[in-house]
């Protein structure tokens, strides 16, 4: 397991840990952003920068938990950092609470820096070339993975922390398990390292170990002072703080010595390393650390005391008395450890692009000329052209750009704004100001019972068959009532499959569903302050039923995997053209809701039964589709409103609407003739047209024709009468199924065929 781990459901994809890696070792993914371990130099800059916390220390409490329940002699070393961490108790009480968790001996690691310290002297001493300080774990993988060519510079002795593993290990035997506590994330990768793995078991840090005393309920502070165990250190207590490595290692230094230079934090640590690079200069040995501060400044640190402070608690721990009891086998050891260690090239090359591809990926990001590269960071990285090579490398992809995607989303928003300008027009040309035509007695009475209802809360059941105008009754409904400047959200029930009409209707939380990336709203909170039309509420599932029923009778909607509610004022119209009580009867729809719903209802009359009102119609849809089609035609023939009169409008008002549009598209002058309509409105004229006679044919044959015409015609008015179904047709013309089918056939008709004329028309050009 890696010593970092992405929560990849945390990661917002601020680019923070692209901003704050010095080696590029992220990789943006599709969702979230991706440590390179390869490139990484483990110096927690990810850790510490994430805003989300979606980069966290892979946890080591449990296995320490399991190692020292395991009957095994377990050893804990303080990192010498630890007086700036655990201020609020003393040593001897840390080395109590620690005893308290199972350890059998706690060791101070600042005894590491002065088991190193005098391979550093004689290092500095015997030196050919310029030296890099190696007990810096983020500074040997700096060089190890990204300046290989610096590797034969590192001194080549072990860091304090493996020092002090090794050491224990000679002294204890190689079974004693080592668990090294800092606040040091690169230590936890330098444990795993080839070249130094095996001299520390397990490394925590400090808030990992405090979880430890939380999770056995050890309060520390209370407890009474224990000793240490093994080699007391001195000057090594200095080691953490801002250049006190040569004073922990008796090494005098000196501002005006160019030989013996140190470098801390992350800029000047990197400035170093390229001057070393490309040999700009040349001192002794340069000592650096990662981290600003020094090892006080470490990825774990504790963030609630400032810089100096922790200095001072440092400086005070190294003059102060610490209680020690150091065994016998500690003080008469006769071998030194081995300290020595080597390093190895770890570098992994990224492709290195030409010019020509970064100018296309810049190109693609919209950046055709320098002015176009702002350089603003937001990507997480330096410069455009910094982050057109790792786009492509594969580290960055083209959806960073913060400029450029909000360029996109300007567009988008145009595109959006544009659609919903012609949706609008489209509307709005459908149902025009709304106003309902018609002057029969059953459209007024229509109308009364809207304006009578409209300023009312009450829910309204409109019904009848489709495309008599339910649709438009709602709206007139909404304009009446007192919410007509807030919105009017119409929903179409059988358009969409029943679990999405549920996030639909009531929204959804993140991730309830696959494809549920974000929150979202739904449409009875879009409707809030209005009215939502639920059209073909009859065909809604039992389930959405329930859920609907507990929106009206709580006011308020539930988001699908969501548990809070949101309360939501709203009006419900709903229409249908199901039989609703026998959907109670047959057990399909809820009867409770029926009754919610059924408080007002509103019956539409099918076009047959308002007859009166046809030519009106006529005239209102020929308007309509002149301005439409931007075509100039002024009237419809007395024959063709004649025919339609004669017509039984299966498909209502829609119908009409559609033949008149159909019919303005194919007139050549400014009038709608009957022969505009189509074709059984020619064969069903009453008065017919006039009878041709074909005088070279007999009269035998004549009749023939005629008499097929005729009952083509009969044919399909049975058909039509009955809105398709052959049995009821059947009936309806008194006679056998089997012979009606056998005409069907002759004539080449289907049931649908003949419902609609227009189908009929296309089927028989
Ligand atoms: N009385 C009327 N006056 C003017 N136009 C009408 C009238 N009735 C219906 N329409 C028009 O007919 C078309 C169909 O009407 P609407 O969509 O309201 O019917 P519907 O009953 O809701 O249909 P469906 O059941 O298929 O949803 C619309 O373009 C509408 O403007």
């Amino acid at each position: 397991m890696e010593p970092i781990v992405t929560v990849k459901d945390k990661c917002r994809k601020c680019y923070s840990c692209v901003r704050s890696c010095p080696v590029k070792a992220i990789k943006v993914d599709q969702s979230y952003t991706d440590i390179i371990f390869d490139r990484c130099i483990g110096c927690g800059n990810c850790l510490s920068n994430c805003p989300q916390k979606a980069k966290i220390v892979c946890d080591k409490v449990e296995v320490t938990t399991q190692l020292l329940s395991s009957g095994q002699r377990v050893i804990a070393v303080l990192g010498s950092s630890y007086p700036a961490f655990f201020h609020y108790v003393s040593p001897g009480q840390l080395a109590a609470g620690l005893k308290r968790l199972g350890f059998a001996e706690v060791h101070e690691g600042a005894y590491g820096v002065e088991l190193i310290a005098e391979s550093y002297a004689r290092a500095i001493e015997q030196a050919t070339h310029p030296l890099i300080s190696s007990h810096c774990p983020a500074v040997v993988d700096l060089i190890e993975r990204h300046y290989p060519k610096l590797i034969k510079n590192l001194v080549g002795t072990v860091s304090p922390m493996v020092a002090m593993g090794r050491f224990l290990k000679e002294t204890c035997g190689p079974e004693t398990k080592v668990v090294y506590i800092s606040s040091c994330i690169a230590g936890k990768f330098e444990a795993q390292a080839d070249e130094t793995g095996g001299a520390i078991d397990i490394v925590l840090t400090y808030r990992e170990l405090e979880g430890m005393f939380r999770n056995r309920e050890i309060g520390v502070p209370s407890l009474k002072e224990e000793p240490f165990d093994g080699m007391e250190p001195r000057l090594g207590r200095i080691f953490p703080i801002s250049e006190g490595t040569f004073k922990a290692f008796s090494i005098a230094t000196d501002p005006l010595d160019c030989e013996i230079i140190t470098a801390e934090g992350e800029a000047n640590v990197m400035e170093i390393i390229r001057d070393l690079a490309s040999g700009r200069i040349n001192p002794r040995i340069a000592d650096v650390r990662f981290c600003y501060d020094g090892c006080i400044g470490s990825p774990g640190r504790n963030k609630e005391l400032t810089g100096l402070y922790k200095r001072n608690l440092v400086i005070s721990h190294f003059k102060r008395a610490v209680p020690y009891a150091t065994a016998p086998h500690y003080l008469h050891r006769q071998k030194r450890p081995n300290l020595a260690r080597a390093f190895a090239n770890k570098s992994s090359k990224l492709d290195v692009p030409r010019g020509d591809d970064v100018r296309k990926i810049l190109q693609s990001t919209n950046k055709f000329a320098q002015k176009d590269e702002l350089n603003c960071r937001a990507c997480g990285y330096r410069t455009c052209r910094d982050y057109a090579v790792a786009v492509h490398q594969g580290l960055a992809n083209l959806e960073m750009c913060l400029p450029y995607n909000l360029q996109q989303l300007e567009e988008d928003r145009g595109r959006l704004i544009q659609k919903y300008e012609l949706a609008r027009r489209e509307l709005d040309q459908e149902y025009g100001d709304e106003f309902i035509v018609g002057t029969d007695r059953k459209t007024l009475e229509v109308l009364d019972l809207i304006k009578q209802v409209g300023p009312t809360p009450t829910t309204v059941l409109i019904r009848g068959e489709s495309g008599t105008g339910k649709e438009l009754t709602a709206r007139a409904i909404h304009r009446y009532s007192k919410r007509n400047d807030k919105p009017l959200v119409t929903v179409n029930c059988t358009t969409i499959t029943d679990s999405l009409l549920e996030s639909e209707l009531f929204g959804h939380k993140k991730g309830s569903f696959t494809g549920a990336i974000a929150d979202k709203k739904g449409l009875f909170e879009a409707a809030d302050g209005g009215t939502i039309f639920l059209d073909e509420i009859g065909d809604i599932t039992p389930k959405l039923q329930a859920e609907l029923l507990r929106v009206l009778d709580m006011g308020e909607v539930r988001p699908v995997g969501g548990t809070a509610s949101r309360k939501v004022d709203i009006r419900l119209i709903a229409a249908t053209n199901k039989k609703l009580e026998e959907g109670v009867r047959e057990g399909w729809f809820r009867e409770d809701l029926y009754y919610r719903l059924n408080v007002f209802a509103v019956t539409m009359p099918p076009l047959r039964s308002r007859v009166e009102s046809i030519p009106l119609l006529a005239h209102h849809f020929l308007e309509k589709a002149s301005t439409k089609l931007n075509k100039k035609i002024v009237a419809i023939e007395e024959r063709a409103i004649k025919a339609m009169l004669q017509y039984p409008w299966p498909g209502n008002i829609r119908e009409m609407q559609n033949i008149i549009e159909r019919a303005a598209v194919l007139t050549h002058d400014d009038i709608i003739r009957l022969e505009n309509l189509p074709i059984i409105f020619t064969e069903s004229y009453a008065d017919g047209p006039p009878l041709t006679i074909n005088t070279k044919t007999s009269f035998k044959a004549e009749r023939e024709r005629q008499v097929t015409r005729t009952e083509k015609h009969l044919i399909q008015r049975y058909l039509a009468e009955s809105g398709g179904n052959v049995s009821k047709a059947a009936k309806l013309a008194n006679i056998p199924r089997r012979t009606f089918y056998r005409l069907l056939d002759k004539y080449g008709l289907k049931g649908k065929s003949v419902k609609s004329p227009l189908a009929d028309v296309t089927a028989t050009p």
